[in-house]
């Protein structure tokens, strides 16, 4: 019988199972690894390599194991023992990241023992860990594209150990999307902030030499999720400077790209230039030459003065502004386009995989209609589905104030520090869905204010005006708050809600207030935000003015600085608080502020899930941890530097000290928080922050709390919600109603405002385009493929699987060239051309036309081709090589 081996060769490859060097799975694959010249060659060369050998009895098993080897930086083989002597290495051994398939499947049984992965979902991984592709990880909400993302995350945090962070850079558009993946925000980490002009880019070179050789040197592979919502020209300008930071023509410089997201979902906020280059053109003193009267005009005359090429007056072009006199000239920056419009997003050629399985929902019908909200092609049946299942009209007043009544006296009680109890157990029953009064805001039962003699009373006051007119469908059994969270579009109707609900609770109000702080990497100094960075010299003083002037960080982060709470009042977990036990607490949970952990005791017992109010009350001594010591100031200045390694702690190694500075602080007590899912915890301060790559961070230490009656649908977006009422009423933007609509898992947890009809639901019209170009070259790459399988070349279909979409499409346009004989069809050209334009149009506007609109064209071309109609293509392939 013959073995065959299968020899791989990797270069600093993972250490699998800690060996280095020839790894050989027989003693008899060892001598046959020593007997192999070709092997010993390479050893002459590579030094640092690791070798695996494998014995096969039959070759189709050793081919099928080389492919799903999947490298594409190492050399494999398969060879029969008696070639051993003349056999060679059929690729160059090169690269530094190669992760094994043996050791990713045994780093997953370990992760994720009980979870099936969906087979798109582990296509994924392969591509992305084995195969090092750039990917495109799409499909509807709910599909698993966070969960899947954060596997490979781990994955490679695994393999990397200590040099992941290095290696890796984690995004995301947003900064809410960013916790979901543990990472931070692309703008953050390039360092660039919030640009206002395309020179801004250039502060990823000039800011700092830290972060330029991060860019430049470490990063092998960038993630970038909810890329819907990050613009195309912003890939594209960061795409050009990455390019040259990197000194490499490859698209983002060579690196290994990952974007995560759904179009079909929230697309980039556009900078409306009126507002956002107004305070940078003031900054600047800038003036427009022959509109003076600049400041005065309306809004819109001042956005079309910028935007528009057919007002443009002296001294302006389009997307320019001018200086008063001889400085230079600025191209404003505006976020534009969705990244699929950008050069970038075809030069990275992509292999896009759509996850299909929804398991955020599990009702067919349900996921069938959402969908069609999703791609706009929502029927008047769906409308009427919709609105049958989750709108639900409120009963009439007198009906809900009585039922309201009776309810109240069944009510959980809550338990306030003072200590008095009330009896009812609150996880026992299922309580009544709330809805809104008829101005969508909230009406009160009892109408008036607290007037309650007791806490307990009060606490049953306030529960009583939480809500007002009954819903007549029964509520899930977890439901632990009267009413389920509000969604809304816009961010003063979230407010407004949730002010006026706080302010309805009689219980009352503890104030916990943010401390800021930022710390310098280098050099570990910590220092507030109201210091100044005085006393330190040179660079470490300029990085420290860097991070103390970021208050934009101050005014988006997700902790508020004044957190405002009541006993009764509904919150949002801000950060994943425990993502092991079985009852995960993770950045979206909802709760309600039930009880405040004893007084004189900070470190209360931080978790009473399970355990009735007895222990919740921190009479349990194991519940208890030791006092802390004092607390005192922070120490604002460097650590002593006896220690060499001080300086290079890590900024959590502060966190306590900034800890007992947050309790100096506030003298509130700590909420203890009942979460949907039953479990009871108290919550206490966490660390904010943001980085500036290169630098440091700036930091929030602030309990990961807020008010949560409502939130709006931006901040929804990757959120799984286990109910929800949603008010689409003032949608403003394209998937905001499928956001909402697809946030809730279970069918029975969403609600809705009001009728839903088909002016509630908007869809991107780009989106659209993204959407039909992405379904045909589907179809077309499985064409390609049926048509190379049917001809019987096995070797063109391995090679087409390979190839990205746009590399088959290439491939397929050459091979069909060649095969059938050019006609020049003037009329079929000239007709194609324009249809093509048209697209073109609505794809890139204004744009002139460039190298990179040569492939999105490319696509476009394709879009008519049909297999058999040789003539549409050749004209195709006309244009293309025409332009
Ligand atoms: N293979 C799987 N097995 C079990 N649960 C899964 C699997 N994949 C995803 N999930 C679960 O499905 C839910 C939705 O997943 P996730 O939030 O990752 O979806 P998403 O595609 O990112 O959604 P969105 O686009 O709305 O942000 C999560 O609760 C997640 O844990």
């Amino acid at each position: 019988m013959i073995i065959y081996y299968v020899v791989c060769i990797e270069e600093s490859g993972p250490k699998i199972e800690g060996a280095e060097g020839l790894i050989t799975s027989t003693p008899a694959a060892a001598h046959v690894f020593q007997e192999w010249a070709g092997v010993k060659e390479f050893l002459a060369t590579k030094t640092r390599s690791t070798f695996s050998i494998r014995p096969f009895s039959n070759l189709e098993d050793a081919q099928i194991y080389v492919r799903t080897l999947g490298y594409r930086k190492c050399a494999s083989t398969v060879v029969g023992e008696e070639n051993i002597a003349t056999a060679t290495l059929a690729a160059p051994c090169e690269g530094s990241m190669n992760m094994s398939a043996g050791w990713m499947h045994s780093q997953l049984d370990n992760m994720c023992a009980g979870i099936n992965l969906d087979a798109l979902q582990y296509n994924a991984l392969e591509e992305v860990l084995l195969r090092r592709r750039n990917v495109f990880l799409s499909g509807s909400g709910g599909v698993g594209k966070s969960f899947v993302t954060n596997l490979i995350i781990n994955l490679l945090r695994r393999h990397h150990g200590r040099a992941f962070s290095r290696k890796v850079c984690i995004t995301a558009s947003t900064g809410i999307a960013s916790t979901h993946v543990d990472g931070t925000t692309l703008h953050a980490a390039t360092g660039v902030g919030v640009p206002r002009c395309w020179d801004h880019f250039g502060r990823m070179f000039y800011q700092d030499k830290v972060v330029e050789r991060r860019w430049s040197r470490h990063y092998e592979v960038l993630f970038v999720d909810e890329i819907s919502m990050l613009s195309g020209e912003m890939l594209d300008a960061l795409n050009r400077i990455i390019q040259k930071l990197r000194r490499s023509k490859e698209p983002f410089g060579g690196l290994q790209v990952v974007f995560v997201g759904d179009f079909a979902q929230l697309p980039p906020v556009p900078e409306d230039p009126s507002y956002t280059t107004s305070d940078f053109v003031r900054r600047q003193d800038w003036a427009f030459e022959g509109h003076e009267d600049f400041w005065h005009m309306p809004v819109i005359s001042r956005g079309a003065l910028l935007c528009d090429a057919e007002t443009q007056g002296p001294g302006l072009e389009r997307g320019r502004v001018a200086p008063r006199r001889g400085a230079r000239q600025e191209v404003l920056f505006s976020n534009r386009g969705l990244a699929f419009q950008s050069d970038a997003w075809w030069d990275l050629d992509m292999r896009v995989i759509e996850l299909k399985k929804v398991f955020r929902q599990d009702d067919a019908r349900f996921i069938a209609t959402l969908n069609r909200v999703r791609t706009g092609h929502t029927t008047a049946e769906d409308f009427d589905w919709l609105n049958q299942e989750f709108y639900h009209a409120p009963l009439r007043r007198e009906q809900a104030l009585q039922e309201s009544e009776r309810k109240s006296r069944e009510r959980p009680q809550l338990k306030d520090g003072g200590g008095r109890e009330e009896e009812s157990d609150q996880k026992k029953r299922k309580l009544a869905w709330k809805t809104e009064g008829e101005d969508g805001h909230g009406v009160s039962a009892s109408g008036g204010g607290p007037a309650s003699t007791s806490l307990g009373e009060a606490a049953q006051a306030s529960l009583r005006q939480l809500g007002s007119l009954e819903m007549t469908r029964p509520a899930p059994a977890c439901q632990i708050a009267e009413e389920p969270l509000h969604l809304y579009p816009v961010n003063a109707l979230v407010e407004r809600r949730n002010r006026v609900m706080l302010d309805r609770l009689p219980t009352r109000l503890e104030e916990y207030e943010a401390q800021d702080f930022v710390w310098h990497e280098d050099s570990g100094v910590i220092l507030r935000r109201q210091e100044t960075a005085q006393g330190y010299d040179g660079r470490q003083r300029r990085d420290l003015e860097l991070l103390l002037g970021n208050h934009l960080y101050y005014k988006t982060c997700l902790a508020a600085e004044r957190v405002k709470l009541k006993l009764g009042a509904k919150i949002l977990l801000l950060k994943n608080v425990d993502l092991l036990g079985p009852q995960k607490l993770v950045n979206g949970s909802v709760g309600m502020v039930v009880e405040w952990a004893p007084e004189g005791n900070p470190f209360f017992d931080q978790d009473t899930s399970g355990v009735g109010a007895g222990a919740a009350g921190g009479e349990s001594e194991e519940n208890l941890r030791e006092p802390s010591p004092a607390p005192h100031a922070v120490e604002t200045r460097p650590p002593s530097s006896e220690n060499g390694t001080d300086n290079k702690r890590s900024l959590h190694c502060y966190k306590e000290r900034l800890v007992e500075a947050w309790y100096t602080a506030n003298k509130s007590r700590i909420p203890v928080v009942l979460f949907s899912n039953g479990r009871k915890k108290a919550i206490f301060p966490e660390l904010f922050s943001e980085t500036i790559v290169g630098v440091g961070c700036t930091c929030r230490l602030q309990l990961p709390l807020m008010i949560g009656f409502a939130i709006s649908i931006h901040k929804s977006q990757g959120m799984t919600l286990q109910e929800a009422l949603v008010d689409v009423e003032r949608c403003f933007d394209g998937g905001q109603t499928y956001v909402a609509l697809s946030r809730v898992g279970p069918r029975a947890g969403l609600r809705l405002a009001q009728r839903l009809s088909y002016s509630n639901v908007k869809v991107n019209p780009t989106f659209l385009l993204w959407h039909n170009l992405h379904k045909t070259m589907v179809t077309r790459r499985r064409e390609v493929l049926a048509m190379l399988e049917a001809e019987g070349d096995s070797g063109a279909v391995t090679h087409a699987e390979g190839l990205g979409l746009k590399g088959l499409h290439q491939e397929a346009v050459a091979v069909l060239m060649d095969s059938t004989k050019r006609a020049e069809t003037p009329v079929a050209l000239k007709r194609a051309w324009a249809s093509l334009k048209k697209t073109l149009d609505q794809l890139k506007p204004g744009k002139n036309l460039q190298r990179q609109d040569v492939d999105i064209l490319h696509w476009q071309m394709l879009d008519w081709w049909r297999p058999g109609n040789a003539r549409t293509m050749e004209a195709i392939y006309n244009v293309r090589h025409s332009l």
